[in-house]
């Protein structure tokens, strides 16, 4: 396999159906058992190309947003340069005073550790369902069967619906029972934080571009995002395999909340660097929706997770997604040229990620690819 992260041999679309019809469903990943054997199994080793190495650290900017809450000119400046700078390059930019009680981030990780820390049996009462990306996924084995990340997951989604609906409440109480009401009313709080501070976000994203300011606030208001916890076990051998293999998130804007122990790391300037965790600030990246949306200006880079010996990582990751229906093009203007994408619909995407392609480096390429040739089916059909 062509390990060069950015010309990764394209694995098509009907790979993953050969994968999941090879029997990938059986294996359930107990990371207690499996992180105390000797070594770790077959499946969770990773081409040589792909494995942890030595590394620097990511030259990503922290952005104050404390003056650009206030409306403060100079600030505001300040920000949209650092913004345009990191986002024109690898994508990547930590943001500061942006807004979130530093107390609910604290308690939705806690909560979230909670969850992986239950015996293994309540947390499949959450098992993911094949084809969605909502629920709980231990190494993603019911969906892969090699270069199985060492990681479990659980993943929920997040819309603003009128009327105050509780969807994160709702959906913890009914899939987890009444005990773990507490956990989803701190992690609804804990999305509706990040979709505030999404909102935010996007506004300087449209002033950094130098398109109108509400562009890109107004196309995500609605927007039905997905909150995504991510549980790196401790792993016996962590230089054979990864926490999170390489990508770029297929998703518009991601907000990580990661906490103290190193492992994110992003390919930038041909190199990994890693992304140093800073108490109390946020990640935030560009995903392969933006990029479409910017028409390329802005860039959804290659990331991945790591894991270590001796202790485990956990990360949130907010993923921002616009309604499912509305149209992905780039605002009117001359917005970097020619168009470089065609246009699309985030369901369209989104169940390219889930149905038919494991994201990798080259999502966007690989989709745009199906969508044409999948386009032009239709109309022999
Ligand atoms: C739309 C999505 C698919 C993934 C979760 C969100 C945004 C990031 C994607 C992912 C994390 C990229 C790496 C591979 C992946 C399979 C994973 O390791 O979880 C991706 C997610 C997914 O398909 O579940
Ligand atoms: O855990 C991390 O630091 C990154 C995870 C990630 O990139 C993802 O879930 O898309
Ligand atoms: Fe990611």
């Amino acid at each position: 396999m062509d390990c060069n992260p950015t010309s990764i041999l394209l694995r098509t679309p009907l790979d993953l159906n050969k994968e999941r019809d090879a029997g990938a469903g059986g294996f359930v990943f107990n990371s207690s058992v499996l992180g105390n054997q000797a070594s770790i199994p077959k499946a969770f080793i990773w081409p040589q190309c792909h494995r942890p190495a030595t590394i620097d650290e990511l030259d990503a900017p922290v952005v104050d947003l404390g003056g650009f809450l206030r409306c403060d000119e100079a600030s505001t400046a300040r920000a949209v340069e650092y913004v345009r700078a990191a986002c024109s390059t690898h994508g990547f930019f930590q943001v500061a005073n942006h807004g979130v009680d530093a107390s609910l981030a604290r308690e939705a990780m806690d909560c979230v550790d909670g969850f992986f820390k239950l015996p293994l049996c309540h947390k499949l009462r959450a098992r993911r369902k094949p084809g969605n990306v909502w629920g709980y996924t231990g190494a993603h084995a019911d969906r892969f069967s090699s270069e199985l990340p060492w990681k479990e997951t659980l993943s929920f989604g997040y819309r603003e619906a009128g009327g105050g609906d509780l969807v994160v409440v709702d959906y913890f109480a009914s899939i987890l029972g009444h005990d773990f009401e507490r956990t989803g009313l701190v992690l609804q709080k804990y999305c509706e934080a990040m979709k505030k501070l999404s909102l935010v976000i996007m506004e300087l994203l449209a002033i950094s571009l130098g398109v109108q300011r509400s562009h890109y606030r107004d196309f995500f208001e609605d927007s039905c995002s997905i909150m995504r916890c991510n549980y790196y076990p401790p792993c016996q051998e962590p230089e054979l395999t990864l926490g999170t293999g390489p990508h770029c998130d297929p998703t518009s804007l991601t907000i990580l909340q990661q906490d103290q122990v190193e492992g994110l790391e992003v390919f930038s300037a041909n190199k990994w660097r890693s992304v140093r965790p800073i108490r109390d600030a946020l990640v935030i990246n560009i995903g392969d929706t933006f990029m479409a949306l910017s028409n390329g200006r802005y860039k959804s880079c290659l990331h991945r997770a790591v894991v270590n010996r001796h202790r485990e990582r956990k990360s949130l990751a907010f993923f921002v997604c616009p309604r499912e229906d509305r149209t992905i093009r780039p605002p009117p203007g001359d917005l970097g040229g020619a168009r470089l994408y065609p246009d699309f619909t985030w369901a369209e995407f989104m169940q390219f990620t889930q149905r038919h392609y494991r994201s990798d480096t080259r999502t966007l390429h690989s989709f745009t690819d199906w969508l044409s040739s999948s386009n032009s089916l239709r109309q022999f059909t």
